[in-house]
Formats: structure tokens, C-alpha cells, sequence
């Protein structure tokens, strides 16, 4: 059984059909990623996995479980945290205070323990702090743990976004686009992150990137997408020598050359 399991979903906006027919599957452990030129749907299933969308047609299945039949805030509960294209943070609260909002779904004690400070609610407190601090060391965050957000770069934002999604001990991430703004040292630091998320950390990585050197570089299986549909799935490898994708990417510019950097990387070259 697949970790995740998206068979033939359709979702549309009116007259366009955003996601058409689209069916894949994510192993457990895996890094899996979506790529395709914009519009092509992409952030659609993230949307539709997170619940934020229902789909017209088909089904979506997490460990197993009907996700369709939650409601948005019930996803997390079911182990799977995102990070957004748009970094969502509180960004007047501290490093160490945002990334104990991702521990919300583990917290147990209840209104009356927390007023009252119970001793269940101070062992309960002291396992976030220490979860949390594990991730703090995990990213290298500790020099911004007391920093508020507002005042820190784009790049270490970006990071402080991934560990609140990690704070949460998920079994499933998804990452949309979390090379998208970063320098190319810290596109390197996201990648050698995606990969010990799933060595050290076990949990399998769902990823939407255009940066196809990244792509290349952590994903096992990678699924292109056009127009809401598959064009072509497999290896990073395979997927850039795809007749489809070289026709969907030939003429597109920057695009068609990232493709290209994409095939150079799987094949062992590239920074
Ligand atoms: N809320 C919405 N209402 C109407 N149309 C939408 C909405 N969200 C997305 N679309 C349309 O659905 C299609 C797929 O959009 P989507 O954002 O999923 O693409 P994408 O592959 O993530 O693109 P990008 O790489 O630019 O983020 C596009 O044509 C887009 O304009």
C-alpha cells in the first residue's frame, strides 16, 4: 500500500479543469516531486491533499485512509504538515514560539491543566520545548531562536517555515517550492535538509520545485505536469529524456534549459 495515493482526481474553476484525471502514488519514504511550467496544476494537489479543494472526481488516500472525508484542520492530525509558496508565519512572534505553534496537534493537556498549571501541563510543555529544540539544531537555527521573524532575511524565514512543519513530526511534508527565493548557497543547505528529512527523520517528502538542479539532485520519483495533466512519470532521468517533456518544455526558454540542467544532474554532472 502506498503512503499516498491520488487516483483519478479532477478539479475544476468554473469552466477550467485545473487537475484532470490525475492519478500517482507516494511510497513511504520516497521524495517525490512535481514539476511542470505554471498553471500546470501543481499547487492545485497540494491544495486538494490539504483539503482546501474537493475534487469533482476521484479519491485521495493517505496511509491507507479516505483524506476526503476530512475537514482541513483535521489533515495535520493525520500526519501530514506543508510549507506554503508564501511563507506563513506569525511574524511578530520568535523563531522558538512559531515553531511551538507546529507542535499544536500533539498538544493533550486541557484548558483546566494549562490555567492551572498542572503538573501533566509542565511535563507536557517540556516535551514540545524539547521537540522543538531538536529542530532548532536540526536546521542550525539556534543564533535566530529569539529572534522575531519580521526582522529576519527571506532565506532564514523560509527555514523557520520548514521547521514548524517539521516541528510537528510528520510522516508526510509537503514543500511548496522551498528553493524558491534562495540564494544558491542555501538552495544547496534546503537540499542536504530534504535529503536527512527523510534519511535521519523517516518522513517522505512530497515536493512542488521549478528548480529542476534540486530536483535532480533529492527526488527518487519525479511526476510531469501540463494542463492539469500527466505528461510523464519516473526518474529524474527519465523524466527530463521524456519525448512529452522535451516537447512540453522545447521553446519555453528558461524552462527548456532547466529541464536540461535537470537531465545533466541525474546523469551525475552539474554543481
Ligand atoms: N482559486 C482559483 N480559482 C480559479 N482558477 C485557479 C485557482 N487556482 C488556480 N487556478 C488556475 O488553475 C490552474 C492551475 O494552477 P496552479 O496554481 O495549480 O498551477 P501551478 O502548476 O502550481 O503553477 P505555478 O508554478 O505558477 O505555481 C491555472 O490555470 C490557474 O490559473
Amino acid at each position: 500500500m502506498s503512503l499516498l495515493d491520488i487516483d483519478r482526481v479532477t478539479l475544476k474553476f468554473g469552466g477550467l479543469t485545473a487537475v484532470k484525471d490525475l492519478s500517482f502514488a507516494v511510497e513511504e519514504g520516497q521524495v517525490f516531486a512535481l514539476v511542470g511550467p505554471n498553471g500546470a496544476g501543481k499547487s492545485t494537489v497540494f491544495n486538494l491533499i490539504s483539503r482546501f479543494y474537493t475534487p469533482a472526481a476521484g479519491a485521495i488516500r493517505f496511509a491507507g485512509q479516505d483524506l476526503l472525508r476530512l475537514h482541513p484542520h483535521q489533515v495535520p492530525a493525520r500526519g501530514i504538515a506543508r510549507t506554503f509558496q508564501n511563507i506563513e508565519l506569525f511574524h511578530q512572534a520568535t523563531v522558538l514560539q512559531n515553531l511551538l505553534v507546529g507542535r499544536h496537534r500533539h498538544r493533550r493537556a486541557g484548558l483546566a491543566a494549562q490555567l492551572l498549571h498542572l503538573p501533566s501541563m509542565r511535563a507536557e510543555e517540556r516535551a514540545h520545548r524539547l521537540a522543538v529544540e531538536e529542530v532548532i539544531d536540526f536546521l542550525d537555527l539556534q543564533p535566530y531562536r529569539d529572534a522575531r521573524i519580521a526582522g529576519l532575511p527571506y532565506g532564514v524565514r523560509k527555514v523557520v517555515e520548514l521547521g514548524r512543519a517539521l516541528a510537528s513530526k510528520p510522516r508526510m511534508l509537503l514543500l511548496d517550492e522551498p528553493a524558491s527565493g534562495l540564494s544558491v548557497e542555501e538552495t544547496q543547505n534546503m537540499r542536504w535538509w530534504i535529503d536527512d528529512i527523510r534519511r535521519q527523520m523517516g518522513i517522505t517528502v512530497l515536493m512542488v520545485e521549478h528548480d529542476m538542479g534540486l530536483v535532480g539532485k533529492v527526488s527518487d520519483r519525479v511526476l510531469a505536469l501540463a494542463d492539469g495533466a500527466r505528461l510523464a512519470e519516473g526518474t529524474p532521468a527519465e523524466v527530463q529524456a521524456h519525448p512529452a517533456v522535451i516537447a512540453a518544455y522545447l521553446g519555453t526558454g528558461p524552462t527548456a534549459k532547466a529541464a536540461a540542467h535537470m537531465g545533466d544532474v541525474a546523469a551525475g554532472g552539474g554543481p
